[in-house]
């Protein structure tokens, strides 16, 4: 029996669980068990509140290609579930998305082109189209169609998938890593724990970049507008209200939330769109994304037992999960564990 223990229930250790899971399933080694044990569930975890838009954002030094294949394995997962009868359930829409910038850097790259469908560049008249009555106009903006998987409603999908497939779950916090590998009887420990990390392995490298939010009920919104500008709001159609953004505070551990903050994303996200006058305010939220110098994906051997690293995954963990996912895997089999299957 090979007993694997995923540490964390957010996107990512819930990826991690189903990736592991599913393939030995699928290769009918059933001699596996995979538990994931974690202080919070959906919907307590950090991407409960986000919009889950595909798109990498806020990844530090992360390496460029990493990235990409991280990110394009989540569009193709995200691809067979919106074409698949989960799509409803998994929260998994297909939408427009507009992102508008003054540096054509952040703007236009092959790294976006080549996952998501159509983009181009929008001519100098499309831009006007947002620009009115703007102090600092938008001098370049690309035009694509891409996914949201919003994960309130994706990690119900993807646990009850995991528990379907005979996955374990245990609420429990650990507090000490390194007597629990070496004391329990788990063979592979998959450490999920985001910016936990940074207090279970005195990570300094981890810390908080916080993000606050609001939701409305706009029914008539379905694309995404992004204004890429250090300081530029967001609005992201999911399937029961619009999210509102945003903030990206690093290093700021507050997760009340701030009046000021608010204004900021009403008021910017208004002068996107000016129809959001109309919009319903349904609440507002804050969540403290995983920050890293960059993100953290490796084995350490600890004696006969195997701990593999997936944190740090900053602004972008559901974009990332399920590559990360998959490179977990591969680092599981890559070790060889000796168990019996
Ligand atoms: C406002 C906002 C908007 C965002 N929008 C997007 C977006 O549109 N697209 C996108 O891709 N990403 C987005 N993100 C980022 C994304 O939400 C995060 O990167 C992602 O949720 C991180 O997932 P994770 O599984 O790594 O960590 P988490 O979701 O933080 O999960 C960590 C898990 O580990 C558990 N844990 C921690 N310590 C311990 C311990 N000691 N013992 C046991 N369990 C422990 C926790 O309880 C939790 O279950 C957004 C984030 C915010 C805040």
């Amino acid at each position: 029996m090979l007993r694997v223990a995923v540490i964390g229930a957010g996107v990512n250790g819930v990826a991690s669980a189903i990736k592991i899971l599913e393939h030995y399933q699928d290769e009918k080694k059933l001699n596996v068990q995979v538990t994931i044990l974690s202080e919070q569930f959906t919907p307590h975890t950090t991407g409960d509140g986000s919009a889950g838009l595909w798109g990498p954002f806020l990844l530090g030094g992360t390496d460029e290609s990493k990235v990409h294949k991280w990110s394009r394995d989540m569009h193709l997962f995200l691809e067979q579930i919106w074409l698949s009868e989960d799509a409803g359930e998994a929260g998994v829409c297909l939408v427009p998305c507009v992102r508008l910038s003054s540096d054509p850097s952040v703007i236009v790259g092959d790294f976006w082109r080549d996952i998501v469908y159509g983009a181009v560049e929008l001519t100098a008249e499309q831009l006007e189209v947002y620009n009115k009555g703007r102090d600092v106009k938008f001098t370049c903006g690309m035009s694509f169609v891409t996914y949201t998987s919003e994960p309130i409603k994706l990690l119900p999908y993807l646990m009850k998938r995991f528990v379907r497939r005979g996955g374990q779950v245990e609420q429990r916090k650990i507090t000490d890593l390194e007597s629990f590998v070496r004391e329990s009887s788990y063979d592979v420990i998959v450490n999920c724990t985001g910016l936990g990390s940074r207090q279970l392995l005195n990570d300094d490298d981890v810390y908080s970049v916080r993000g606050q939010v609001s939701r409305v009920r706009a029914n008539w919104v379905f694309t995404a507008i992004l204004d890429e500008s250090d300081d530029g709001n967001y609005i992201i159609p999911n399937t029961e209200s619009v999210v509102l953004g945003g903030t990206h505070q690093e290093r700021d551990y507050n997760t009340n939330v701030c009046a000021k903050d608010k204004r900021f994303i009403i008021d910017g996200c208004r002068s996107l769109l000016p129809g959001l006058k109309h919009s319903e305010h349904l609440f507002d939220w804050v969540g403290l994304r995983p920050g890293r110098v960059q993100l953290r994906l490796e084995a350490e051997r600890r004696g006969n037992k195997l701990l593999i690293h997936n944190y740090g995954h900053g602004g972008s963990g559901v974009t990332l999960c399920w590559g990360c996912a998959d490179d977990v895997l591969n680092l599981l089999l890559a070790a060889k564990v000796k168990a019996k299957l």
